[in-house]
């Protein structure tokens, strides 16, 4: 498990009582390890899996976006949520990872809703039209562009619409005040910024490295 905030056998606990991966996922995270080595640890954990397909499902999303897919992980969580005729648009710079991503879509039978953009997703993103707006988009790529990306998607995101963000506690280097680096400060800029912007309502949570709930009024 990667960086959490909660003692080891509470950490332990929540994740023995939370519904597990399935086979897919299973093999799609050995497989990531094979390939990657210490890479593969950029790939979400299994709890927050489960997170993005239950907030994908609740929220009826229909309309998502993913920024950093990597193998594939948090695509597949987030394509097994979405509302029936939904899509999901995926955003990567790696031909490589993301060839390994859609292996797993195929395995996962979600790729007849996924597409994947390849190219700096700064650029790619503002292709994307207004309409239709984004129901949920999920960021976890460069941490320097956290605050590009926001503003990117956030006049084409639905009112009520819900950006969700990772790694925003940044193994709680963002909490200690002797800690800094260029990732360190632009994550605490995008922390102070999306705490005080009134078009949205927000809130961190400790779930893997943080994850930030946010929802556009
Ligand atoms: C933390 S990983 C994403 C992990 C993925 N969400 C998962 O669950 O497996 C970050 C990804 O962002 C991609 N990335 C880095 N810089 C990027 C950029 N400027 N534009 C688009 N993608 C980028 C990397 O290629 C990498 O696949």
């Amino acid at each position: 498990m990667k960086a959490t905030y909660l003692d080891p056998t509470v950490g332990q606990y929540l994740l023995a009582h939370t519904t597990q991966p399935d086979d897919v996922l299973d093999a799609l995270a050995l497989e990531t390890r094979e390939l990657t080595g210490d890479n593969a640890s950029m790939q979400i954990t299994p709890d927050q899996g489960r997170f993005l397909t239950m907030i994908t499902q609740v929220g009826g999303v229909r309309n998502a976006v993913e920024v950093g897919t990597f193998t594939g992980y948090s695509s597949i969580c987030l394509a097994r949520g979405l509302a029936p005729g939904g899509g999901l648009t995926c955003f990567d710079v790696s031909e490589e990872w993301t060839a390994v991503a859609r292996s797993y879509w195929d395995r996962a039978r979600v790729a007849d809703r996924v597409e994947l953009r390849i190219g700096p997703a700064a650029e790619r993103l503002r292709e994307l039209p207004e309409h239709p707006a984004i129901d949920l988009a999920f960021i976890d790529a460069d941490k320097i562009n956290y605050l590009v990306y926001y503003e990117i998607l956030m006049p084409r995101l639905a009112p009520g619409g819900v950006i969700l963000v990772d790694n925003t506690l940044w193994k709680g280097h963002v909490a200690d005040p002797t800690w800094d680096d260029e990732t360190v400060r632009h994550i605490r800029e995008f922390n102070d910024m999306v705490s005080a912007d009134e078009r949205v309502t927000s809130i961190m949570l400790p779930i893997a490295d943080g994850l930030t709930m946010i929802r556009k009024h």
